[in-house]
């Protein structure tokens, strides 16, 4: 399995094409729209997600409701466009830099400078506009049709915020799947913890105030990935080094933990591992999962708890970062466009999608089949088998 997205922030759409689902996989609009939906509700978004209606249309790989084993490509119209089609459009650009609204002024924190210096774009908008993270959306697309193919082979994925400037949910570890997929999906900050919740609102609106922004921590908890998915064969294989650089390749996130995580380096080695035990009802099994579903790069059939770091959003409203104006070396404030204050909530739904992305994709590679039905049979006598072994 693998995509691709093309598209940048104020253009006419986002495209992703995806490959390497098996046919005969039982998928609707609804399943992807749903997705696109909750990366949108986020509460601390800015005026960007009031223009946006993300809605998926298929253009390709599936019909009649199930997938046809061909490329799925799908398409999100940008609303936003139509307020863009002198400078985004197909006509000449106009000669007036001041229409044009060209960017001469890098933003620190985003791919402004680097970009420019490397593909040479002396407007840096050719670069902020594909590097802004509207593509996400295009991934959570991706993610959706990977969730879907999980969900019929039993397994769950949940995304969830777990800290925002400093203010962190309690450990929720009783809780149920079905219990985190539906508090998050209720929560305006996407939080399983209520009087969290009200303290990361009031410090989203303080930093809207104050034109200032706010980053956090996403988890995805994953149930029903058997043991043995990966490999330790070669670096490439580790589905856990997979996932982490998924996650650290959604746009401001710059770390990842699994289980304790980075804890690891307080505590003992007798504290920190995961015994073996077995029965008939649940075959192999850890009486703890501290190293949160992964050992030598493969899963160990214990929940898959991942967390990644997000930065707080490097466009301030009330005080921009100094930059430098590529055109005159002037020193000057940055660029400043629409930003949002807290994007941690959608980017919890976004870091579920990838993380989603990445199992299944380990699954259609240990286990491929061309036809979903093959790929269901297989994993469930693989299943059935480890349980005995
Ligand atoms: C869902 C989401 C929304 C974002 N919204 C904004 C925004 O409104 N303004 C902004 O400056 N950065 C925003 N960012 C962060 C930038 O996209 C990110 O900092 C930039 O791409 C640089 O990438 P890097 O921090 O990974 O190096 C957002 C990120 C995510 C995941
Ligand atoms: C559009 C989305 O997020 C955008 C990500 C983003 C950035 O710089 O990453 C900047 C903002 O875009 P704009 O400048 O158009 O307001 C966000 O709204 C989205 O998530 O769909």
């Amino acid at each position: 399995m693998r995509y691709l997205t093309a598209g940048e922030s104020h253009g006419k759409q986002l495209t992703t094409i995806l490959e390497g689902i098996p046919s005969n996989l039982p998928i609707t609009k609804d399943d992807i729209n749903h997705s696109l939906l909750r990366r949108q509700q986020g509460y601390g978004r800015g005026k960007r997600m009031q223009i946006e209606t993300d809605l998926v249309e298929i253009m390709g790989g599936i019909r009649h409701g199930y997938t046809l084993g061909s490329p799925i490509s799908l398409v999100i119209h940008n609303d936003d466009y139509k307020h863009w089609t002198d400078i985004m459009g197909e006509d000449p650009i106009p000669e007036d830099t001041k229409l044009r609204r060209v960017v001469t002024r890098p933003r620190p924190g985003h791919a402004d400078l680097n970009g420019a210096l490397k593909y040479g774009h002396r407007d840096i908008r050719n670069i902020l506009e594909r590097s802004s993270a509207r593509e996400t959306a295009a991934r959570v697309a991706a993610g959706a049709v990977a969730k879907k193919l999980l969900k019929e082979l039993g397994i769950e994925v949940a995304g969830y915020v777990k800290e925002i400037g400093g203010i962190m949910a309690e450990d929720q570890e009783s809780l149920s799947m079905k219990e985190r997929q539906e508090i998050s999906q209720k929560s305006p900050v996407m939080v399983l913890d209520a009087a969290a919740e009200k303290e990361m609102m009031a410090k989203i609106d303080h930093a809207k105030s104050e034109g200032d922004t706010l980053g956090g921590v996403c988890e995805v908890y994953v149930e029903g990935v058997p043991a043995g998915v990966g490999s330790y064969v070669h670096y490439d294989r580790k589905l856990d080094s997979r996932i982490a650089g998924s996650v650290v390749s959604i746009n401001a996130f710059k770390g990842v933990e699994f289980g304790i995580g980075f804890d690891a380096a307080k505590i003992y080695g007798s504290e920190n591992h995961d015994e073996i035990a077995w029965n008939e009802e649940l075959g192999y099994h850890r009486t703890s999962n501290r190293l949160g579903g992964f050992e030598g790069g493969m899963s160990t059939g214990m929940p898959i708890v991942v967390r990644g770091v997000m930065k707080p959003i490097p466009t301030l409203m009330k005080k921009p970062l100094q930059s430098v104006d590529i055109d005159t070396k002037e020193e000057i404030t940055a660029t400043i466009e629409r930003s949002d204050p807290c994007a941690v909530p959608a980017a919890s739904v976004v870091m579920e999608h990838v993380v989603a992305f990445e199992i299944a994709k380990a699954i259609t590679d240990q286990f491929p089949h061309d036809q979903f039905p093959q790929l269901k049979e297989a994993l469930d006598k693989y299943r059935e088998e480890i349980r005995w072994f």
